[in-house]
C-alpha cells in the first residue's frame, strides 16, 4: 500500500515538496517513506516522454527525427528531470532551454 502526500506552493521554489509512504498489505507495516519531490520529478518526466514517444515519434519521418529541437519551458524540478529523460531517450538536433 502506498501513500503520496504533496504540498504545492507555486509562489514558491522548488513548488511542490511531500513524502510517499510505503506500507506492507499484509500487516499494515510501514516500509519506507521517500522524498516525493524526486519520485514525482522522474514520474512525470517519464509519463511525458512516453506520451510523446507514443504520439509523435512514432509518426515522424527520419528527416524529423534529425531536425527535432526539444525546448524546455522553465528549468526548475519538472525542466530538469523532463531534460534528463529526453536527452537520455532520444537524440536531438538542438536543445533549447528557456527560463525568466
Ligand atoms: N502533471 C504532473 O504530474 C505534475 C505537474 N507539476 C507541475 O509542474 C510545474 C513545475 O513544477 P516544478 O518543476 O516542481 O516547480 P519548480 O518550482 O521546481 O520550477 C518551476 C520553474 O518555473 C519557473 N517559472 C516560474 N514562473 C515563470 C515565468 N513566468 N516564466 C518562466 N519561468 C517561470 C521558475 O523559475 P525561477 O527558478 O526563476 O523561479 C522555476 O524554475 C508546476 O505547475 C507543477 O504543478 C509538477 C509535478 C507533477
Ligand atoms: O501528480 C502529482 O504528483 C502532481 N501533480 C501536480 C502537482 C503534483
Amino acid at each position: 500500500m502506498c501513500v503520496k502526500t504533496i504540498t504545492s506552493f507555486p509562489e514558491s521554489s522548488p513548488a511542490i515538496d511531500g513524502a510517499v509512504s510505503l506500507f506492507n498489505s499484509n500487516n499494515g507495516r510501514l516500509l519506507l517513506i521517500a522524498d516525493a519531490k524526486e519520485i514525482t520529478a522522474r514520474r512525470t518526466a517519464t509519463a511525458s516522454f512516453l506520451a510523446t514517444q507514443l504520439l509523435a515519434f512514432k509518426k515522424w519521418k527520419n528527416e524529423q527525427k534529425e531536425n527535432a529541437i526539444l525546448t524546455i519551458l522553465g528549468c526548475g524540478v519538472q525542466g530538469r528531470a523532463h531534460l534528463d529523460v529526453f536527452t537520455q531517450l532520444f537524440k536531438w538536433n538542438k536543445v533549447k532551454k528557456k527560463k525568466r
